[in-house]
């Protein structure tokens, strides 16, 4: 039996730092927002649709998404962002099923689905344990500022576009608080994975 682990939290509270450690541990992760950018490459179907619903304004002098305009449309205003969710993510979650089958069958122990929006997207019984990356608001949109070079009201626009973060801890099997150092956030991974026995003996 596959151990799945839901690794979730909020934009920029550490997804990408705990997956890494996993990875790092041996474990298999599936990234949903690695899926999210392969699905509308020019020439998918996501692709084809996006283009019809926003435009070719929306698009690279190449022909790729520009994400960056794309962003600043969906992340302020619910409407479109709906629209966008409703062409990628039908094709993200099929990705990402035909990836975390294969691992199955493959005998992995441990498979992990690293899916920012996996309690909005009511994916919840995709997975056996939820893992929730958690940080305080201001340490977020701090590192959210930094890491993308957003303005306050960018970052807050994209952090408003998600559930609290209280309330996903609330509802998370486990918690990482993601407020220290990374070796403080390893040494916590650490205890939940082997409180799991999530990883390869
Ligand atoms: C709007 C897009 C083009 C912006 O691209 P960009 O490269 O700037 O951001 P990136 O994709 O790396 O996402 C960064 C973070 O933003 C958050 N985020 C992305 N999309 C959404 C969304 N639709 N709703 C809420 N939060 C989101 C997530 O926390 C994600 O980790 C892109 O995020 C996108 O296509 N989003 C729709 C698909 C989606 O929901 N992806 C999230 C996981 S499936
Ligand atoms: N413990 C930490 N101490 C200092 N900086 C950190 C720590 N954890 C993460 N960061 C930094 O904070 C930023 C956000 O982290 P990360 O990219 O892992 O978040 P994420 O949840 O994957 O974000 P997204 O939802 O946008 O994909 C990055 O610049 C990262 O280097």
């Amino acid at each position: 039996m596959t151990l799945t682990i839901g690794l979730t939290g909020g934009i920029a509270s550490g997804k990408s730092t705990v997956s890494a450690m996993m990875r790092e541990l041996g474990l298999p992760v599936i990234d949903a927002d690695e899926a999210a950018r392969a699905v509308v490459r020019p020439g998918e179907d996501a692709y084809r649709q996006i283009v019809a619903a926003f435009g070719p304004g929306i698009l690279q002098t190449n022909g790729e998404i520009d994400r960056a305009k794309l962003g600043a449309i969906v992340f302020n205003d619910e409407e479109e962002r709906k629209k966008l969710n409703a062409i990628v993510h039908p094709a993200v979650r099929q990705k990402m099923l035909a990836e975390k089958e294969a691992l199955v069958r493959s005998g992995a122990k441990t498979v992990v689905l690293d899916i920012p929006l996996l309690f909005e997207s009511g994916l919840t019984s995709w997975v056996d344990k939820v893992l929730v990356v958690y940080v305080d608001d201001d340490i977020q949109l701090r590192r959210l500022m930094e890491r993308n070079g957003f303005t306050e009201e960018e970052a807050r626009a994209r952090i408003c576009a998600q559930w609290p973060l209280a309330e996903k801890m609330k509802r998370a099997d486990a918690v990482i608080n993601n407020n220290g150092t990374r070796e403080e956030t390893r040494r916590q991974l650490l205890a939940i994975l082997k409180q799991w026995d999530a990883l390869e003996k």
